[in-house]
């Protein structure tokens, strides 16, 4: 193993700006008003206030940590654009830069969260009728727009952090061109418009009219004002979004707060982890006081650094112990994600192990080093196979920028780059869009809804791979989203309302069909969160033994309807003597004692909530097959059928759309079980092809209740 001081870093000065006047002994409201004045973008607010003003689309690039997110929304408040009763919204790719960025803001402007200043995520809104400035994740606008196409609540929407390039950002790019061109086309040309037509391009039951690919009609003239749209990034390539939205202004803000100083090894690094760790432990003994923030790729090299850095300290004299490590990562339960942002205890410094999720938009508060390895774990999508894999690939340079820019928000920042400056010269300067490599059905059965039919010829920002959209039409085909002549169906629009990927939203529908909505309501919930199940490594062996208290031999689906309704008779019961708080307390406990992640649960239960009120308001019939398990599994099956594998005389499972052979991952109740035939919802490829949440069925069904897919395979 190389020794702690083997990794030396060659040191190239990034940026130097430095303003660093902090007002630490003012009072905290002071002391913000301090920090917003000092902010590089604070010197411009009068320019791009009018830039705005002047431009309907506005392109804005500048520094990380330069105040963008923060302080733009505040200066168009105070700049009147709100003053007509309109919203200003501001889309996220991630949920907790909605959640982090808007409590702060608040706190900025003084009043609570969710009156003014509020957010909306998937699930959950924090706002208010009072609400004028809104963070919300790009997915969530997106829904928006299906019950409002022109958006009309918002007089400004800023599209953040546009170089990451999500799939919902590149959609909603479009679709903000569309809103845009039919808003000022309202206002220039005032149109004679049917004024008996209230619902504004809707039909009678709230479908777009869709008459031509989507393209909104022009609306009343007195009821819009013209939408002002502005992309914002660190690192966006200026000239692309420019070029799509007709030679757009760009604006570049210059100066950053503090400076970052950027580090790279002289060698490259065969091994990444010990890389991290050795520069972590070096920070850690010979830098002065700040948080160090390191990026890795997934949960288990976040829990396997965890747990070196612990042997390593342990090593160490007492007096140099003072090391707090905070993991944070997607499928965390956001209370432990929410604790990498408390202060870190007087005389401790707090290492955070993170995945990408912290790499935009969030300001961690005593982040001065960042560790960052040029790694990251990337989604890509075999359209042919239908496998989701999850491989490590190199950042990109835009990538990087932010990953430093996580550092020199407080004060001055040093960023540690586990690899040669030469390879940082090679990166490529932006990420494949998410578009070019992931599962479009979702994003096609909601244009269609919005009435763009022709997903193929849609004006997107980059084209994705025809056979990708042809894929999805497929799938939606089969699911009877989509009619033969390629039109939405009334079961596609039903699913499109839903705020569910289309095979959950389908199998809601077939479940009313069924009788069994009931369960499949608590099933959609349940895999709608990630991580029921808590299995931490030390004691694998007692989260197993737990789990086989709920386990069903059909396989997970009942599993985990079984976990659902013993949490949910156990809090009936407290709460029935007593309060609400001390049953959900009891429940906080209980989850502890049997390895259910109470989080998640939590979430699964207010999904639970709220697609029950969606199925509701459809007319869904919302009955229980009691104890008819039976009835249940040909209900899995008549739902996933597009998943589905058959035991091959290995052991294996060959999924029979794709002929891929693939195992039953070892977290499935049925792992050592391996029925004949199985209906699956989750393929992901690691080292191997792994099926997750798993229930036997019977092949014969198969044939019954899909027969349009297996009566022709025989
Ligand atoms: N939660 C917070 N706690 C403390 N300071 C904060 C917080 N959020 C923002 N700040 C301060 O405000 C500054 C500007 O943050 P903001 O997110 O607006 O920058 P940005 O230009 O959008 O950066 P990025 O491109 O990285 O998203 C930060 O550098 C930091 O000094």
């Amino acid at each position: 193993m190389p020794s702690m001081s083997a990794n030396n870093f060659s040191r190239n000065s990034y940026h130097n700006h430095p303003n660093q006047t902090k007002g630490d002994f003012f009072a905290r409201k002071q002391k913000i008003e301090q920090q917003r004045k000092s902010l590089p973008i604070a010197a411009v607010e009068r320019r791009l206030v009018e830039e705005v003003r002047n431009n309907d689309t506005l392109i804005i690039v500048g520094e990380t940590g330069s105040g963008k997110t923060t302080q733009i929304p505040q200066y168009l408040f105070k700049g009147g654009f709100c003053r007509d009763g309109g919203i200003i919204g501001i889309t996220q790719p991630r949920r907790v830069a909605a959640i982090t960025v808007a409590k702060r803001v608040s706190e900025e402007c003084g009043v609570p969260l969710g009156q003014k200043v509020g957010y909306a995520i998937r699930f959950e809104d924090v706002t208010s009728g009072l609400t004028k400035i809104k963070y919300m994740t790009d997915g969530l606008l997106l829904r928006e727009a299906l019950l409002d196409p022109y958006l009309s609540k918002y007089s400004v929407i800023i599209v953040d952090e546009a170089h990451e390039r999500t799939i919902h950002t590149d959609v909603l790019l479009g679709l903000l061109k569309n809103v845009q061109k039919a808003r000022s086309k309202c206002i220039s040309e005032a149109v004679n418009t049917d004024h008996n037509n209230s619902n504004n391009g809707h039909a009678s039951d709230g479908r777009i009219d869709n008459q031509n690919n989507g393209i909104l009609k022009p609306c009343q003239a007195k009821k819009y004002n013209p939408l002002k749209l502005i992309i914002m990034s660190a690192s966006l390539d200026a000239r692309v979004f420019s070029e799509y939205f007709g030679g757009a202004r760009a604006v570049h803000v210059q100066g950053r707060q503090f400076p970052v100083d950027i580090f790279y090894t002289h060698k490259p690094e065969t091994d990444c982890i010990d890389a991290a760790l050795i520069t972590i432990f070096q920070i850690h003994l010979e830098e002065g006081p700040g948080d160090i923030l390191v990026f890795l790729t997934g949960q288990e090299e976040i829990e396997s650094v965890e747990r070196l850095i612990h042997e390593r300290l342990r090593q160490l004299p007492e007096c140099n112990r003072k090391l707090l490590t905070f993991p944070i990562y997607s499928s965390l339960p956001s209370e432990k994600q929410m604790k990498v942002f408390m202060p870190s205890p007087a005389g401790y410094r707090k290492v955070i192990l993170a995945t990408n999720i912290a790499e935009t938009s969030v300001t961690i508060p005593g982040i001065k080093y960042v560790v960052d390895p040029g790694l990251v774990k990337a989604r890509t999508y075999d359209p042919k196979m239908g496998v989701d894999s999850l491989i490590i690939v190199t950042t990109s340079k835009a990538q990087a920028l932010q990953r430093s820019g996580r550092a020199g928000r407080e004060g001055p920042g040093k960023c540690y780059r586990l690899y040669q400056e030469s390879f940082f010269e090679k990166l490529t300067d932006s990420t494949l869009p998410e578009i070019k490599r992931c599962d479009l059905s979702n994003v096609v059965l909601q244009l269609k809804a919005l009435g763009i039919d022709d997903v193929i010829n849609f004006d997107f920002i980059e084209k994705p791979d025809r056979t990708a959209i042809v894929n999805s039409l497929w799938s939606l085909y089969l699911l009877g989203a989509v009619t033969e002549e390629n039109k939405l169906s009334d079961v596609g629009y039903q699913m499109a309302k839903l705020p569910l990927d289309p095979v959950y939203s389908k199998a809601l529908i077939v479940a009313s069909q069924f009788g069994c909505l009931k369960e499949m309501l608590i099933c959609v919930a349940m895999l709608s969160v990630e991580s029921i199940f808590y299995a931490p490594r030390e004691k694998l062996e007692e989260s197993r033994n737990a789990l086989k208290s709920f386990a069903s031999p059909d396989g997970d689906h009942l599993t985990l309807v079984n976990v659902y309704r013993a949490a949910d008779e156990f809090f009936q019961k407290n709460n029935m003597v007593n309060s609400k708080e001390k049953a959900e307390k009891s429940l906080r406990k209980w989850c502890k004692d049997n390895y259910i992640n109470s989080r998640s649960l939590k979430h699964a239960r207010d999904i639970h909530s709220q697609i029950l009120r969606n199925v509701e308001q459809m007319g869904l019939r919302v009955t229980s097959c009691e104890d008819d398990m039976l009835l249940f599994c040909r209900c899995l099956a008549a739902a996933f059928f597009l998943k589905a594998a058959v035991k091959q005389p290995d052991g294996a499972y060959r999924v029979t759309l794709s002929g891929l052979i693939v195992q039953i991952h070892p977290s499935s109740v049925l792992f050592r079980a391996k029925p004949e035939c199985i209906i699956f919802n989750e393929l992901v490829h690691t080292n191997h092809s792994y099926v997750r949440n798993v229930s036997r069925i019977d092949y014969l069904w198969l044939v019954e209740l899909a027969p349009h897919l297996y009566a022709l395979q025989g």
